[in-house]
């Protein structure tokens, strides 16, 4: 079955590309580490963790529960703070402290579309918001169209004086992606995107950031389920307990796994999704 998610569908949201080798690195981490204290321990979550990205690359963070993916995630988006480490984003020495520093050309989408809108604002502000944050307005009413078409909520004006209430999760992951470009981010940090979406709505979100890196955009998402991890990323990192175990194409990393932890996702996956299974 995994074989089978890897071919991408026809139709006008269907993508096939490859990251040209030589396309521009723009993240580049060295020997991230994070503890969490839990009571007078300090537990070590992330420990001595490695990764590049390049432009138009989709890097899959795979991995079971607890692994770290999230936590290294809010590290890159600088939600959290690293113990030690270094980044590197466009080429310029990224603070991996909780700031915001160095990361106006990044935006993250997180996992729960319910939560990340808020109810009292139409759609319209929502996608808007980090311009108005920034103070650029100009062209807002033009910038907020053209992003809510990027993400197929067409035509954008059925949607501008909506609320959220009033949108499916698949839809409400749309504006959330909406909002998170409309800055035209170098860099976009997904977490589980569509981890709370009906099978249908996820593969429609999936194609959309397929599409989006195929624009040049850089993503960085974390996926629990290989088989999605599979199906959107051109590189997988499989983390396991804070550490990176395995990394390397989906084609690869599924014919020759050589961790054990790479083995269980394998299998965890195909028992999934064996009820889809296409013989
Ligand atoms: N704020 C926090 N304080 C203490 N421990 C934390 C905190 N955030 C995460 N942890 C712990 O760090 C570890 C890694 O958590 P993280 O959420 O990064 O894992 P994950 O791989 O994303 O897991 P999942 O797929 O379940 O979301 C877990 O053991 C978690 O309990």
């Amino acid at each position: 079955m995994i074989q089978t998610l890897q071919k991408y569908p026809e139709g006008d949201e269907g993508y096939i590309g490859f990251v040209q080798e030589s396309a521009p690195q723009i993240l580049e981490l060295r020997g991230v580490t994070k503890s969490f204290r839990s009571g007078r321990r300090a537990v070590e979550v992330l420990k001595g963790v490695n990764l590049t990205l390049r432009k138009g690359e989709v890097v899959a963070l795979v991995g079971p529960s607890g692994a770290g993916k999230t936590t290294l995630l809010h590290v890159v988006a600088g939600l959290l703070g690293a113990d030690s480490g270094k980044g590197l984003f466009q080429g310029r020495a990224l603070p991996l402290e909780e700031t915001c520093r160095g990361r106006e050309r990044m935006s993250l989408v997180f996992q729960d579309p319910y939560a990340a809108l808020s109810a009292h604002l139409r759609i319209r502000e929502t996608v808007l918001e980090p311009l108005r944050i920034k103070g650029d307005r100009e062209g807002e009413s033009r910038r907020v169209r053209e992003a809510l078409t990027s993400v197929r909520l067409t035509p954008p004006e059925a949607y501008l004086d909506r609320y959220p209430g009033r949108l499916s999760g698949g839809q409400r992951q749309r504006v959330a992606i909406a909002r998170a470009i409309i800055t035209h981010p170098d860099l976009l940090l997904a977490d589980e995107p569509t981890s709370m979406l009906d099978a249908s709505a996820g593969v429609g979100i999936l194609n959309l950031i397929r599409r989006l890196a195929a624009g040049g955009m850089g993503v960085l998402i974390t996926i629990h389920d290989l088989a999605t991890a599979c199906y959107v990323a051109d590189r997988l990192l499989v983390l396991f307990a804070g550490t990176i175990v395995e990394e390397g194409p989906p084609g690869e990393i599924l014919s020759r796994p050589r961790h054990e932890v790479t083995r269980q996702l394998i299998e965890t996956a195909k028992m999934r999704h064996r009820e889809v299974s296409i013989p």
